[in-house]
């Protein structure tokens, strides 16, 4: 018998006997702020598909709603060896697939972090640094080399327009890049360069972005899938429209490409409501919004996504010390410093087992040097999950409002992203707003989020594959050429 020692509890009770009144006041406070009602949820939504739709409409809107040129379901019986890289907002992945061809993959991958600085690097460094990952994983998996060029599927997870599967012209780079030279431009070129310029044996046969991703390799291994989600470092969403319901294409189709064919919409919700007309912004929201590289931007994704969610708490302490309410007479140089907290920090504080919240205490002294009181902690603790909770609950209103669009009843809503695999409670969160928005009498939720398959991955290189068999049979992957 292996003696471990006394478990952690399950989970905190929680009591607040020792905290001030004043703190306790400032608490309720924050609680009304970040409360998102279930009424708020179903305006919320409600507003989201007029979104949808005017993004999908001629004169377009906030949403861009990007046809993303993927003109077919995945049958599962795709097979071939491909390459695929996703570039999302953290890390950059390389990976290569076996598409079994039985709605089954093998993949293997490697990861590199995004050096800090490339968020603000010159536009040569970026495909630079992609390619040298290239050659390092191309030599390492084939060291005897490769009789002809490796197909590849490059996931972007930027907003990159269409019009057709092998270019994307980057629209506005988003989760706090800034990179010159690059946005209006096509990226599928400038990658291509930078692979030729290193002699690696890869052809870019195909960008996707990784929610188009994600929809296509879980709707390959789970065919209730009706739209792939991303809940990471940004937020988004991607659906199968039908070619005829999307009045921005008319008359750009090639006649191969009939009304019922499907589409698949990178749906870019992030940039819901820039208008400001329905969500619950706080201060520290605009405060993050003026402070962004892009003002005015992606209004959703600022509220509830990774690359945000520390921040909005650093905001919340920093005007609770200027109130001078917590932290007396400690050194707050750490605090005061922009993105020091990443979201695996409140995530760390909504984890803490212990009524003491003695894990919280050792972070706050290791990360930013701060002493907490037992009260103090108390607060932090409330305040990260009203921060995580909004967060889940403002999500489903992309997922609702696609499945109140596209009338579904059912659906698995395919999603990936450390925010929803790691975040403490964003799963049950995220499913209680779902039920407020749709309040179902049914004992079993209809409409339910699962994990997702591997979209930057297996999803691109399925979509290569798909991409592939088109060109073979001569069929559009575009717009028709003028
Ligand atoms: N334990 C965690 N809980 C919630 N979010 C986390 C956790 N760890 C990291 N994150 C956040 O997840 C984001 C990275 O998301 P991920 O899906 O891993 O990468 P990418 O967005 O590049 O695809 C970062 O913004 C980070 O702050
Ligand atoms: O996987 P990541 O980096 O969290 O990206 C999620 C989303 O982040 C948004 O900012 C991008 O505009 C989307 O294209 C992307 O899908």
């Amino acid at each position: 018998m292996v003696h471990l020692g006394p478990k952690p509890p399950q989970h905190r009770k929680g009591s607040y006997l020792d905290v001030p009144e004043d703190l306790l006041a400032e608490l309720h406070k924050f609680e009304e702020l970040f409360t998102v009602s279930a009424e708020t949820l179903q305006k919320i939504t409600d507003h989201f598909v007029t979104e949808l739709d005017k993004g999908l409409s001629k004169s377009g809107g906030n949403i861009p709603m990007i046809p993303g040129w993927v003109l077919d379901f995945p049958t599962g019986k795709e097979t071939g060896d491909y390459l695929a890289i996703d570039l999302g907002g953290t890390n950059l992945r390389v990976v290569l697939v076996k598409l079994g061809g039985n709605r089954d993959f093998d993949t293997t991958q490697s990861k590199y972090p995004l050096p800090s600085t490339m968020r603000t690097a010159k536009s040569e460094d970026l495909w630079d640094f992609i390619a040298e990952c290239l050659k390092k994983f191309v030599d390492e998996e084939f060291p005897h080399g490769v009789s002809e060029p490796l197909p590849l599927g490059f996931t972007f997870s930027f907003p990159a327009s269409q019009n057709s599967i092998k270019e994307g012209y980057l629209q506005r780079w988003t989760k706090g890049f800034d990179i010159e030279d690059v946005e209006g431009h096509d990226v599928v070129p400038m990658l291509q360069c930078a692979i030729e310029k290193r002699k690696v044996p890869i052809d870019v046969v195909a960008l996707i972005n990784d929610t188009t991703g994600t929809l296509v390799a879980s709707m390959y291994t789970d065919p209730e899938t009706k739209m792939g989600l991303i809940f990471g470092t940004g937020c988004n969403g991607a659906y199968y429209d039908v070619c005829g319901d999307i009045p921005k294409l008319e008359g750009r189709l090639d006649s191969d490409i009939k009304p019922d064919s499907p589409m698949a919409i990178n749906c870019e919700y992030g940039a819901f409501d820039n208008e400001h007309a329905v969500l619950p912004r706080t201060k520290y929201d605009l405060i993050i919004d003026e402070q962004s590289p892009r003002p005015g931007q992606q209004s959703f994704e600022k509220m509830i996504s990774g690359y945000y969610l520390g921040e909005v708490l650093r905001l919340v302490l920093l005007d609770l010390c200027a109130r001078d309410k917590i932290f007396k007479g400690q050194d707050l140089t750490k605090l005061k410093q922009a993105f020091i907290l990443d979201t695996s920090f409140p995530a760390k504080i909504e984890e803490d087992p212990y009524e003491n919240l003695s894990d919280v205490q050792d972070l706050f002294q290791s990360v930013l040097g701060i002493q907490t009181t037992s009260a103090e902690r108390k607060i932090i603790r409330a305040l990260a999950e009203k921060i995580g909770e909004r967060s889940a609950r403002l999500a489903i209103c992309g997922i609702a409002a696609i499945c109140k669009k596209r009338g579904y009843k059912t659906a698995h809503c395919a999603a990936d992203g450390s925010v929803y695999n790691k975040y403490p409670g964003f799963k049950e969160r995220a499913a209680k707003g779902l039920r407020d928005v749709f309040q179902w009498e049914t004992k079993e939720d209809p409409i339910i989020i699962v994990p997702a398959e591997d979209g930057s991955g297996a999803g691109a290189a399925i979509i290569a594959a798909l991409t592939e068999k088109r060109l073979k049979e001569k069929k559009s992957v575009g717009v028709k050429k003028v």
